[in-house]
């Protein structure tokens, strides 16, 4: 069994895109500017902005965190992100999901410049995405993608069961495994809240990507021998510890293991590749931008 080890992979990803920032700077030019919008205190979401802002600083990109309150109105911030729009200096914006109930989010996503969506969540670069054209991928899935690749997981012919249908996860993991090329060529079965008999679905599984948010959920008979299993989900459970919680996946790792070829623990599997692969969505978006201007 292989760990698909994410911290790792991630972190040489980030040397790679520290190594063309370098090169970046030592020929003047103007290095990646990442903006991250962040409406409300939820402390997940703090975390995970402030981990991309850190991100940012370790390969010498330039960052903007905006926050606003738990209480902004849906105008506020569509007003926010036509201003990130037109500032020429930013090259991507995302914004940080979820957003409060009173925002609608759908709306707010359409309204991010397509150029700038380093998410890939605007539906323009999503329907570019499921047309195979060149585009910006979503962080999650493009890390998982880039997971698989670097660890040379064969997907051609497979059967891949993805669990949840998130647009953020869900939704295009099971469009990119079914598209040509590699990692890809495979079968894939989207699985949701509504699925009869899951653990049919999952058992004949040569591969399964499960986003569903509920801890352990994925239980060692529900797999068949050398099964490869992505864990993406991200739970916070309460417990005794300073912190006041641990961070729980949708796997029960230490049985599911036992039977898997390749798996990714939680944490350090999916998550940081996340942050990694928004990176690399940024000096795309600043590569764009600086073409676009020539
Ligand atoms: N605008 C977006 N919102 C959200 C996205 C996204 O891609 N774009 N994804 C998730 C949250 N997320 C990034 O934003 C994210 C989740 C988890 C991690 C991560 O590194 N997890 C660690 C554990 C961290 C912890 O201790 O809490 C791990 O798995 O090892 C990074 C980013 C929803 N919102």
């Amino acid at each position: 069994m292989t760990i698909l080890d994410g911290k790792k992979v991630s972190n040489d990803i980030k040397n790679e895109i520290k190594a063309e920032v370098d090169k970046m700077k030592a020929n003047g030019e103007k290095v990646p500017h990442l903006a991250a919008v962040i409406v409300g205190n939820d402390g997940a979401s703090l975390t995970y902005v402030g981990s991309k802002v850190r991100a940012c600083e370790r390969v010498g990109f330039q960052s903007t965190m905006v926050r606003l309150s738990n209480t902004t109105s849906e105008i506020e911030l569509l007003d926010k992100i036509d201003e990130l729009n037109k500032n020429d200096d930013i090259d991507g914006f995302i914004i940080q999901l979820p957003l409060p109930r009173q925002i609608n989010t759908q709306k707010v996503l359409m309204a991010v410049d397509p150029n700038k969506d380093v998410d890939g969540f605007h539906p323009m670069n999503f329907g570019k995405m499921s047309l195979d054209m060149s585009t910006f991928i979503p962080a999650t899935p493009f890390g998982i993608l880039e997971l698989l690749d670097r660890y040379n997981v064969e997907t051609k012919g497979k059967h891949t069961v993805v669990i949840g249908r998130s647009h953020i996860v869900g939704r295009p993991m099971s469009i990119l495994m079914g598209r040509k090329g590699f990692p890809g060529n495979s079968t894939v079965t989207l699985t949701h809240s509504h699925t009869k008999n899951i653990t049919q679905i999952t058992s004949q599984a040569d591969i399964i990507i499960s986003a569903l948010g509920i801890p352990h959920f994925l239980k060692a008979e529900m797999v068949k021998d050398d099964v490869v299993v992505i864990d993406v989900g991200i739970t916070r459970v309460p417990d005794d510890t300073e912190k006041g919680y641990h961070i729980t996946g949708d796997v029960d790792f230490e049985n599911v293991s036992k039977k898997a070829s390749f798996i990714t623990p939680v944490p350090g599997g999916v998550g940081p590749m996340t942050i990694a692969m928004l990176l690399k969505n940024t000096l795309l978006a600043r590569e764009q931008h600086r073409l676009k201007k020539h």
